[in-house]
């Protein structure tokens, strides 16, 4: 008997989805939907026992994207009305929630108030919630937040500069997110390095199309780049990460920018796009090695950002045993690793210049042996990670 766990992560244009049995671990089917909420065609792509199945059509909605996910488990298997419960990636889930919840009419509601807070995520996360809970209306479906790993981040590294009551009254604080990665991650590096988790201080770098870093002394949190919303750190696909605040001010000022306007250019519009044009970092690569200048600042800019926070974070720890790569830019992108090693050679960093060639899904070191720190690759795993978050608040 299998115990199939349906897994969706809604992101603003796209979805992921696996389905993963619970008892083996194993992956029934993982699937991806690109374009969703465009008028032109978008693409889904299904595999399922390592046949890949494609197609085309327009997702104006949500909804409508996770009816062709539907089609296709209907079509090619495994049967989705086998799932014995869904796990949703949600990415805010602000003070209220600090653990996986099982999903109700009050979550949903609470849900809906935060969407402010993740313009970008909890939106296409509650369309993903509505639609699955009709077709699946029979089991649980739970939400893992993307903010739960950092709930107790201490005070000093959560805390903002303003007036006290306004932050307590708004819940205005550094939240955090992509903490699934890096909960999951930081324990791989432990295990990876033979060490008990709870002896080692480590920094992961999860550089996505959204991207964040942590620091993580003996298994906890202690500070992240992401803020009150996931716009605040690094220099991202489309967000501008820090910015002077000011910046705002000026904006609405000078220009008379609406807030809306703010907002979408910040998020949107800001980030590699606006310093490169492009936002995959192959892309970006690709223009450099044309002799594009501003592709070349604009990678410049991404890697003094990130420098910086490792620097940082090593103060905030203490020492340094373990730097983590992971997530699309993370574990692909050799030549971002490169430059950022390179840069922490004072840390006591070396590169395993060959090591860090190598192409794999596997694990891996990329510091030569006699490197003080330990530098590794590894792949994340938001969905397995979810799968046994799913298990435990479902005890499916
Ligand atoms: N082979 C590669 N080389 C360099 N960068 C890559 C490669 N593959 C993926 N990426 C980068 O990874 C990004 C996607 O990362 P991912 O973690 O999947 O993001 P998200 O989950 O936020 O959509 C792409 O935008 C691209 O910049
Ligand atoms: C929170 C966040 O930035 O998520 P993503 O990387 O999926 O955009
Ligand atoms: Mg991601």
């Amino acid at each position: 008997m299998s115990k199939p766990i349906l897994l969706l992560n809604c992101g603003s244009s796209s979805i992921k989805y696996q389905m993963i049995d619970a008892d083996t671990e194993d992956v029934m089917a993982v699937g991806l939907v690109q374009k969703v909420g465009d008028t032109t065609p978008g693409t889904i792509d299904h595999e399922v026992g390592g046949e890949e199945f494609h197609d085309e059509l327009p997702f104006p909605s949500h909804t409508e994207a996770i009816a062709a996910v539907v089609t296709m488990f209907n079509k090619y298997g495994p049967a989705i009305t086998d799932a014995v419960a869904v796990g949703h990636r949600t990415v805010h889930g602000g003070d209220e929630f600090n653990s996986t919840t099982v999903i109700d009419d009050k979550v949903i509601a609470k849900l809906v108030e935060l969407s402010g807070l993740a313009p970008l995520h909890n939106p296409p996360g509650i369309a993903g919630i509505k639609a699955a809970m009709e077709i699946l209306p029979e089991v649980p479906h739970v939400a893992v937040f993307d903010t739960a790993f950092f709930a107790d981040l201490p005070a000093e590294a959560y805390t903002y500069a303003l007036p006290r009551d306004l932050a307590k009254d708004n819940h205005i604080r550094r939240y955090g997110f992509h903490g699934t990665s890096h909960d999951y991650v930081s324990q791989k590096a432990a295990e990876y390095l033979g060490k008990d988790i709870s002896e080692i201080k480590q920094i992961v770098c999860h550089l996505g199309n959204g991207a964040s870093v942590s620091a993580i002394d003996g298994g906890r949190p202690i500070e992240t780049s992401m803020g009150l919303t996931p716009l605040q750190g690094l220099v991202m696909g489309t967000r501008s990460g820090d910015v002077d605040p000011g910046l705002h001010a000026f904006l609405g000022r000078e220009l008379g920018m609406e807030l809306s306007e703010i907002d979408t250019l910040l998020n949107k519009k800001s980030g590699m796009l606006a310093l490169t044009g492009k936002t995959d970092m192959r892309d970006i690569k690709a223009l450099i090695e044309e002799g594009d200048e501003d592709a070349k600042l604009g990678l410049d800019v991404y890697v003094h950002r990130l420098v910086g926070y490792i620097g940082s974070y090593i103060a905030f720890l203490g020492g340094i045993d373990a730097i983590t790569f992971t997530a699309g830019v993370g574990e692909n992108a050799d030549h971002i690793r490169k430059m950022v090693v390179d840069r922490l050679g004072y840390f006591g960093a070396t590169l395993d210049e060959e090591a860090n060639k190598v192409r794999s899904k596997e694990p891996r070191r990329i510091s030569t042996e006699d490197s003080k720190l330990a530098v590794l690759v590894i792949p994340t795993n938001e969905e397995l990670a979810m799968v046994r978050e799913t298990v435990k608040a479902t005890q499916a």
